[in-house]
């Protein structure tokens, strides 16, 4: 999971009284917190070089932090921490966006396990167009190419479009007000509410 440092994620994320960059980590740990309970998850590597994040996430077990280093942006994060834990493809990896702050581990595991199934998958956003999980099985080099429209671009390099359903929390990414309201129709992470009503 990659997550940019909070200072300077969630640009259009505006809600009245809240701090942007606390409303970030908030979501960026319940989205930690509901990989790590999923069961199909062998082990959850965050790359990021926010170290509030990794103090904060110290409650949840069995995180692996990799720093961000040289890398710049979300796909080199993401291949920064394939190279760190499984350079040769000698098991399943995903990458999951770090903004799903409804994310639910059933929702991951139906995922999961559909991937299990295909050389690659990929999961769209909840608009349709984006990506919020990218998989590779074993022996299946990595790659990816997240950012706008990045869905068509997952299933040009081959990631089957795994069937998820419309309403799954594993679907809602929030990068705006709009979309905070929509995941908070599907039930918020406890430290997303607790900045949300301080
Ligand atoms: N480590 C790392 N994570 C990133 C980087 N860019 C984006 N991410 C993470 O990737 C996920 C999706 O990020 P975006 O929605 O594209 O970016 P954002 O900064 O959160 O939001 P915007 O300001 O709206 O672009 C989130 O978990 C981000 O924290 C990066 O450069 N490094
Ligand atoms: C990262 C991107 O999503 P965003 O959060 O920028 O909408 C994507 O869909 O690949």
């Amino acid at each position: 999971m990659p997550v940019k440092p909070s200072a300077r994620a969630k640009s259009r994320l505006e809600v009245d009284g809240v701090a942007r960059a606390d409303l970030a980590r908030a979501i960026a740990l319940d989205t930690l917190a509901a990989a790590t309970a999923c069961d199909l998850v062998a082990q959850v590597v965050v790359v990021t070089a926010d170290g509030v994040l990794a103090r904060e996430a110290a409650t949840i077990p069995a995180l692996r932090f990799v720093p961000e280093g040289e890398a710049r942006g979300l796909d080199a994060a993401i291949a920064t921490g394939i190279a760190a834990i499984d350079p040769a493809g000698r098991m399943p990896r995903a990458a999951l966006l770090g903004d799903l702050p409804s994310l639910r581990p059933d929702d991951l595991a139906e995922a999961l396990r559909q991937a299990n199934s295909v050389p690659r998958g990929v999961v769209a956003d909840a608009e349709g167009t984006g990506s919020t999980l990218v998989t590779a099985a074993t022996g299946v080099e990595w790659t990816s190419a997240f950012g706008d429209g990045s869905l068509a671009r997952h299933v040009s390099l081959g990631c089957a479009a795994l069937s998820i359903p419309d309403a799954s929390t594993l679907r809602r990414d929030v990068d705006t007000a709009v979309q905070l309201d929509a995941a908070r129709a599907l039930g918020l992470g406890p430290r997303t509410v607790a900045v949300l009503s301080a």
